[in-house]
């Protein structure tokens, strides 16, 4: 995806910033941006965007395809002028700063390391220049000990290294230089599932440890919400949501953005103004999108108070089990995935199916007859919110309470 192939973090090791530098300003260090908009040939792809990033913490901006997640990426590392707002790290604006002066490392997609420097060379490229050889030496031990490189892999040229031992490498040459900020480029979506898992998991203890302020650019929600400790949804240029990762699963601000970040089911409701709903699964308890954080979707919520009306609930396929007493359905397909079975089922009355997720589960037997049941609260969006109701809900339409 990206259009950053560049790999460098170039101003002096943070805390010990050099006194001329225009990061050097009594704030933790951290990053801001604000109001940032960017055309190109008249279109607009970012708009008024605006974003903290607290120091020390990761930050995941995810997005689908064309959303313009690498776009404010290349802002932020400086390689692309935003129309309008500001960059900000540790509280200086380097808006105007050339990405050679900012303290950010970046690590792209595919590492974009020099084929033609062994793993050591590469590291050591992230040094500052005119660092002496044998604080290379130490400094590219100390890194390659810290991504768990054995040291004996730091003459190996990289087409002698793993997809995963590449990303390491490549984060071992951002971090080079203390970066205030790390970048991450897709970093692993050239690994396959396994590697993807243990690479990531890697990075984030190491990014933790170092205590690098972090943002990661993927269009892979399952990676967004388990690597970061802040989710940014971007869509059509425009940031829908900002939130904690449970906070924006759980309580996405509307329908499109629930169906971006998870798979979703989908009901046409009746809403009583007391903190339920009338669906074709029963009476349910829901939330407004803009409650309170949740500690446990089990627990006690905030309900929206209230008009009776229409609107649209959005549950999560795993808050529905299966129970012989629950809202009759029959089972149209079932996929077996190994850690758990998906099931879509047909309830009479509603026109879109129903997807269960069930953990540890045998796949269902088509035209099996099974009772829904739903557990938790469901999201409520008001059919009058302007945009977030059910007529946001592509097929669906409003039924009247059973
Ligand atoms: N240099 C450019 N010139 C013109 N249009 C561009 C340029 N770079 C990006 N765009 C357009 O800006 C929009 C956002 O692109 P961007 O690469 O930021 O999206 P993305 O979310 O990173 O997409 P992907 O995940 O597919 O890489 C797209 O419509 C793209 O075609």
């Amino acid at each position: 995806m990206s259009a950053l192939t560049l790999n460098t973090s170039t101003s002096e090791p943070h805390p010990a910033a050099a006194a001329s530098s225009p990061l050097d300003v009594a704030t933790p260090a951290g990053l801001e941006v604000t109001g940032v908009a960017v055309s190109f040939g008249g279109e607009r792809v970012l708009h008024d965007i605006a974003l903290q990033v607290s120091a020390g913490t990761t930050t995941a901006i995810v997005g689908p395809s064309g959303s313009g997640k690498t776009s404010l990426l290349r802002v932020i590392a400086g390689f692309l002028d935003p129309g309008s707002g500001a960059v900000m790290l540790r509280g200086a604006d380097v808006t105007a700063v050339a990405p050679h002066r900012r303290s950010i490392g970046l690590v792209a997609q595919d590492g974009a390391l020099f084929p033609h420097l062994d793993v050591a060379g590469n590291i050591a490229f992230g040094l500052p220049r005119g660092t002496r050889r044998r604080e290379t030496r130490r400094r590219v031990e100390e890194l390659l000990d810290l991504v768990s490189l054995d040291r004996e892999h730091a003459r190996r040229r990289p087409d002698q290294l793993s997809g995963g031992q590449r990303q390491r490498v490549a984060l071992a040459r951002a971090l080079a230089r203390r970066p205030d900020v790390i970048l991450l480029d897709e970093p692993f979506s050239a690994l396959d599932a396994g590697l993807r898992e243990t690479t990531r998991q890697a990075v984030r203890e190491i990014l933790a440890t170092t205590g690098t302020t972090t943002v990661l650019v993927t269009h892979d929600q399952d990676e967004a919400l388990s690597f970061a400790d802040q989710v940014a949804v971007l869509q059509e240029g425009r940031l829908s949501q900002i939130g904690s990762p449970e906070s924006v699963y759980r309580r996405p601000r509307d329908t499109r953005t629930a169906q971006f970040l998870g798979e979703s089911v989908l009901l046409p409701a009746r809403t009583t103004g007391t903190g339920r709903a009338t669906t074709a699964l029963g009476e349910i308890r829901v939330i407004s999108p803009d409650a309170a954080e949740l500690t446990a979707p089990q627990n006690s919520p905030e309900v929206p108070d209230g008009q009776p009306g229409h609107g649209t609930v959005m549950l999560r396929p795993e808050q529905i089990e299966l129970t012989e007493q629950g809202t009759p359905g029959i089972v149209v397909s079932s996929q077996y995935f190994g850690h758990d079975t998906t099931a879509v089922v047909a309830v009479e009355g509603l026109k879109e199916l129903v997807r269960v997720r069930r953990l540890n589960a045998d796949p269902l037997r088509a035209g099996a007859a099974v009772g829904l049941t739903v557990t938790g609260v469901g999201v409520l969006y008001p059919a009058a919110s302007g945009g977030s109701g059910a007529a946001d809900a592509p097929g669906i339409e409003l039924l009247s309470p059973r």
